[in-house]
C-alpha cells in the first residue's frame, strides 16, 4: 500500500481499461474514493459489486464533481461527447487524462471542452485483453507494461502526479508526442489487428467450402488471429476511423511487402524468403530480451507475482 497520489479519481466509462485502473487503484490504496460512470444500470451495479467502484453516477457530470482527477475510458469515437458533458464540471486544478489508442483524435475532440485552469494529460495503456466490459478487468494489468503519456503542454507537476499514479499500478511510464504516438501505434498494434480481422474473415470465407475443418484444425498461429479478431467492434472501428493516415500509410507498406513474398514464392526464391524470415525471427528475439513478450493472452494474469 503506497499513499494515495489522488483524493477523488473518477472513471468515465466502465469497461476494460477503467475496472483494471479501479481495481488496481484499490489494491495499491492509489486513490481514497473511485467514482464511476456508465450508462446502463447493469454496468454501474456490476461495478459497485465488483467493488472497483466506491460510487456510481448515471450522469458522467455527477460523477466528475469535485475529482482530483478524471479518466476517460470509452471508445475513442465518444471522447467528445463525454468531454463536452463535463466540461463545465470539472474542479479547478483537477486533472483530466484518458486512456485512447489513438491520440490526435482524442485530443481535438477533448482539448476544447477541457476549461483552464484544469489540466489535460492524455494517455495510452499498451495493455489490455481481447475481452471487454466491467466484469473482465484485472488489478495487475498494467504491471510491466508501458503506458504512454502525451505531455501537451501541461504543468510539470501535475504530469509527474500522473506519472507516480500509473507507476503505482505498475506501469513503465515515457512521455511521447501525440503525431509520433499514432504512427508507432499504427505499426505496432493497429494494422496488426487489422490483419488479424482480416485472416479470420478470410477463414470464415473459406468455413464455407470446408465446413468445420478450420475450426477443427485450428493450428496455433490462426488461433492468435482469432483472439485479437475477438477484440471489442466498436474499439476498433473508432480506432480505424481515427488514426486513418497512420494507418492506411502502414497498410500500403504492409501490401508492398507481402506482394514481394507472394513473387518470392512463386519464384521459388527459397534464399528471399529465408532472409526475410531470419530478420524477422531477429526481431521476435529482440522483443522477448527487452522483457516485452505481448504474446501470451494471460501476460497479466500468468506471468505476475503474487502481489
Ligand atoms: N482493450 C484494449 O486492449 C485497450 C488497451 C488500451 C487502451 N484501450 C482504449 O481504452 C478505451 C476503453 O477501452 P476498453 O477496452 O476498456 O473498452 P470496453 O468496451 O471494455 O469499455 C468501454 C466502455 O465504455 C462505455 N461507453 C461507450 N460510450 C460511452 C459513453 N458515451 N458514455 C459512457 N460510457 C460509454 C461502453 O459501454 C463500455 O462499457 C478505448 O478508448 C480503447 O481504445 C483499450
Ligand atoms: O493484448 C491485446 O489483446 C491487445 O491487443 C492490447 C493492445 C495491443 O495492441 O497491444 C490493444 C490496443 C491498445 O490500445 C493497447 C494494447
Amino acid at each position: 500500500m503506497t499513499a494515495p497520489i489522488y483524493e477523488r479519481v473518477a472513471l468515465i466509462g466502465l469497461g476494460l481499461i477503467a475496472s483494471s485502473m479501479g481495481h488496481a487503484m484499490k489494491k495499491w490504496g492509489l486513490a481514497t474514493t473511485v467514482t464511476g460512470h456508465a450508462k446502463t444500470e447493469l454496468t454501474r451495479t456490476s461495478a459497485l459489486e465488483l467493488g472497483f467502484c466506491d460510487e456510481v453516477f448515471a450522469s458522467a457530470a455527477e460523477a466528475v464533481r469535485d475529482a482530483d482527477l478524471v479518466v476517460l475510458a470509452v471508445p475513442v469515437g465518444a471522447m467528445e461527447g463525454v468531454a463536452t458533458e463535463i466540461g463545465p464540471h470539472l474542479k479547478p486544478g483537477a486533472t483530466v487524462t484518458d486512456v485512447g489508442s489513438v491520440k490526435q483524435a482524442v485530443i481535438e475532440a477533448v482539448a476544447p471542452n477541457i476549461p483552464e485552469g484544469v489540466h489535460f494529460i492524455p494517455g495510452h495503456p499498451l495493455a489490455g485483453t481481447e475481452h471487454s466490459g466491467p466484469r473482465s478487468g484485472f488489478a495487475t494489468l498494467f504491471r510491466n507494461r508501458f503506458c504512454l503519456l502525451i505531455p501537451n503542454g501541461a504543468a510539470p507537476e501535475a504530469i509527474a502526479r500522473l506519472r507516480d499514479y500509473w507507476e503505482g499500478m505498475g506501469a513503465n511510464v515515457e512521455e511521447m508526442d501525440a503525431a509520433h504516438h499514432d504512427i508507432v501505434l499504427a505499426v505496432t498494434s493497429h494494422t496488426p489487428h487489422l490483419i488479424a480481422y482480416t485472416m479470420v474473415g478470410v477463414a470464415d470465407h473459406l468455413r464455407r467450402v470446408t465446413e468445420s475443418e478450420i475450426i477443427k484444425y485450428s493450428a496455433a498461429g490462426f488461433r492468435d488471429f482469432t483472439r485479437i479478431a475477438a477484440s471489442d467492434p466498436t474499439m476498433w472501428r473508432d480506432v480505424f476511423l481515427t488514426n486513418k493516415e497512420a494507418t492506411l500509410d502502414i497498410l500500403g507498406r504492409f501490401t508492398e511487402e507481402l506482394f514481394a513474398l507472394q513473387r518470392a514464392i512463386r519464384m521459388g526464391d527459397g534464399d528471399e524468403l529465408f532472409d526475410y524470415f531470419t530478420r524477422t525471427r531477429a526481431i521476435r528475439r529482440s522483443i522477448i530480451e527487452a522483457g516485452q513478450d505481448t504474446a501470451a493472452p494471460d501476460f497479466g494474469r500468468a506471468k505476475v507475482d503474487g502481489a
